[in-house]
């Protein structure tokens, strides 16, 4: 069986101080992490002071994305080994924001899930389609590609720590959610693409999550579909109540 992740995504949301104030708050609330793992995908700047704060707590602290090089000239850019030096245990990779915006490639996204295992971070990796891709009926292929290549080079044991999200574009911030069979079925297709590109077993142990305007109406029909081990949340997950109702589904199930 495996256990639910939770991860709050804040995205380019909340001052230190709105930060300390949303741990505070879920810290000693949140299910023990042998029931579900809550993480929370927090700016850089904010990392510091949330992960000691969650020290000894059943939160984890997860970055939103770094580079693969260890250091040297990357004007503006934050390395894993700053990450694994703050105490940091999770990387958000190739979130569809930083594949638009940000030029990030499956190449690039390859390269930082390696240097996150080089380092001991565990790697929460993104994919998923775009509307026109899923009107051309392109979204399995898509997927395949984006999960064959962001494995691309991992060992059998290593593939079985990563925890994918599949996203789909057109369900990010909009309200559309992918109904809890949409999600499914791209999930076990995933489940399908690791089984083939790696073996059974990683198959059986990869999580992976959905995400896309999930929140705490939703979120129970998603976690019970059979391929769905999580979710990774935008908006629902900036109020800290909001955030204790979808840890608390990750138990349930
Ligand atoms: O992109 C997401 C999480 O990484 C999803 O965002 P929303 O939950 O706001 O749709």
């Amino acid at each position: 069986m495996r256990k639910k992740i939770i991860a709050g995504n804040w995205k380019m949301n909340k001052v230190v101080s709105e930060a300390e104030q949303f741990l505070s708050e879920v810290k000693g609330n949140v299910p023990a992490s042998e029931q579900v793992e809550s993480v929370v995908c927090a700016p850089f700047v904010s990392l510091p002071a949330l992960v000691e704060q969650a020290k000894g707590t059943d939160v984890k602290i997860a970055a939103q994305n770094m580079h693969f090089e260890d250091n040297g000239a990357f004007t503006g850019e934050v390395s894993p080994v700053m990450l694994k030096d703050l105490g940091v245990e999770y990387v958000v990779l190739g979130h569809s924001e930083r594949r638009e915006l940000f030029n990030e490639t499956d190449e690039s996204v390859n390269k930082k899930v390696h240097a996150a295992f080089n380092h001991e971070l565990t790697p929460i990796v993104c994919v998923g389609e775009t509307l026109d891709q899923r009107e051309a009926n392109e979204t399995k292929s898509h997927v395949e590609k984006q999960v064959k290549a962001a494995l691309e080079g991992l060992s059998e044991k290593q593939v079985k720590q990563v925890v994918l999200a599949y996203e789909p574009i057109w369900a990010i911030g909009t309200g559309k959610t992918a109904t809890s069979e949409q999600a499914n079925e791209v999930c076990t297709h995933i489940r399908e693409v690791v089984k083939s590109a790696v073996s059974e077993s990683a198959a059986d142990a990869v999580r992976i999550q959905y995400g896309g305007s999930v929140k705490p109406a939703n979120v129970d029909e998603l976690l019970a579909q059979s391929d769905i081990d999580g979710a990774l949340v935008g908006g629902a997950s900036l109020e800290a109540d909001s955030f204790l109702k979808l840890v608390e589904a990750g138990k349930h199930e």
